[in-house]
């Protein structure tokens, strides 16, 4: 296997995977790769921290040759960069997964890589970089969702759902995979949007009758355009969402708000600004989406 982008997501399952016996190929670059080439990849997580003193690590693709699996876990603005650079991986059978957010990024790798090496994938985990060469993991949350496209259960999915499984991975094989992407990226819009843009945890805004209208209705946006995509989401799932937002803990934000806080780069021209741009192709009106995309543009690039 091949983790593109050895970042939170990346490191963190992909260490998972090294130390379950896997051959793992990280691909990682600056400082990060300089410490984790000095003293190894560490993750810290409450499910008990993980240590590899000396992972397969490099910088240069091209020299790890075809495998059976890459995960992808660059930001979104490296992606097209990053499918680029993974040519050399992609052999006749094998599965690229992403597990990075939103929706348009499988679009980007089937026109990079084409469609037969793309295998849909999300992941539900709260991971980042806390020093170079050292992950931290918060809360016990680490599962990932992949599927073919088709929905069919090929040899190359369940090889890597066990290979999940021996890792202590929870993995779900989805029979569609495009909803499941979708289902996760209602909630992220809207967790995104909603904390980033009163950049406030989801506890507060759940409970002002104003931010929480804010926060439904960005999901709703979303789902309106995800089912004039086609995408088979319940018209009522943004409700659905607001409910599994009540029982999350009250200090929940999303990675991006945590981005804009530190002043890093923000996805969200491919989350809300994707609803609105989404939507505009579709004739959806994404009025709570265009305006997050708006407010927090000024933020999207540091400096
Ligand atoms: N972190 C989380 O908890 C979650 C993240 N996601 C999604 O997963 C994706 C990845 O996020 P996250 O793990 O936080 O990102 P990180 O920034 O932590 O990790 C990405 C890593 O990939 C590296 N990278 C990018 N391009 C290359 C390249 N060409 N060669 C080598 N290394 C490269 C980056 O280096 P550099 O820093 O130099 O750019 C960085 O170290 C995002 O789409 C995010 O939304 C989804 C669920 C949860
Ligand atoms: C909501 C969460 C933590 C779920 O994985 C996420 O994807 C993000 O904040 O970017």
């Amino acid at each position: 296997m091949a983790i593109m982008g050895t970042g939170g997501v990346g490191g963190y399952f992909g260490t998972r995977l090294a130390l379950a016996g896997h051959d793992v190929q990280f691909i990682a670059r600056g400082r990060h790769l300089d410490a984790i080439r000095a003293q190894g990849l560490t993750v810290r997580s409450p499910l008990g921290d993980m240590h590899l003193p000396h992972p397969a690590i490099t910088d240069r693709p091209a020299d790890i040759g075809p495998v059976d699996v890459v995960l992808l876990g660059v930001k979104l603005w490296d992606t097209e960069t990053a499918a680029q650079a993974i040519r050399p991986l992609v052999g006749p059978g094998t599965a690229v997964i992403s597990l990075q957010n939103g929706v348009v990024k499988d679009e980007m790798l089937r026109a990079a890589l084409g469609d037969a090496a793309v295998v849909g994938g999300v992941c539900y985990i709260a991971a980042t970089i806390e020093a170079p060469g050292v992950i931290a993991h918060s809360g016990t949350l680490q599962k990932l969702v992949f599927g073919e496209y088709g929905g069919q259960r090929t040899p190359r999915v369940e090889a890597f759902r066990q290979a999940c499984e021996q890792a202590g991975i929870e993995a779900v094989v989805s029979e569609d995979i495009a909803r499941a992407i979708w289902e996760k990226f209602v909630f992220l819009v809207g967790l995104s949007g909603a904390t980033a843009s009163t950049r406030c945890a989801l506890g507060p805004v759940r409970s002002h009758p104003a931010s929480r209208r804010l926060l439904l209705t960005l999901m709703a946006e979303a789902v309106a355009v995800g089912r004039a995509e086609g995408v088979a989401l319940p018209p009522d799932y943004a409700e659905d969402r607001l409910r599994f937002c009540d029982q999350l803990p009250a200090d929940m934000t999303a990675s991006m708000l945590r981005d804009l806080l530190q002043g890093h780069r923000l996805e969200l021209p491919w989350l809300s600004g994707d609803v609105s741009r989404r939507g505009a192709l579709r004739g959806v009106a994404t009025p709570y989406n265009s305006a997050v995309a708006d407010i927090l543009a000024l933020h999207v690039q540091p400096g």
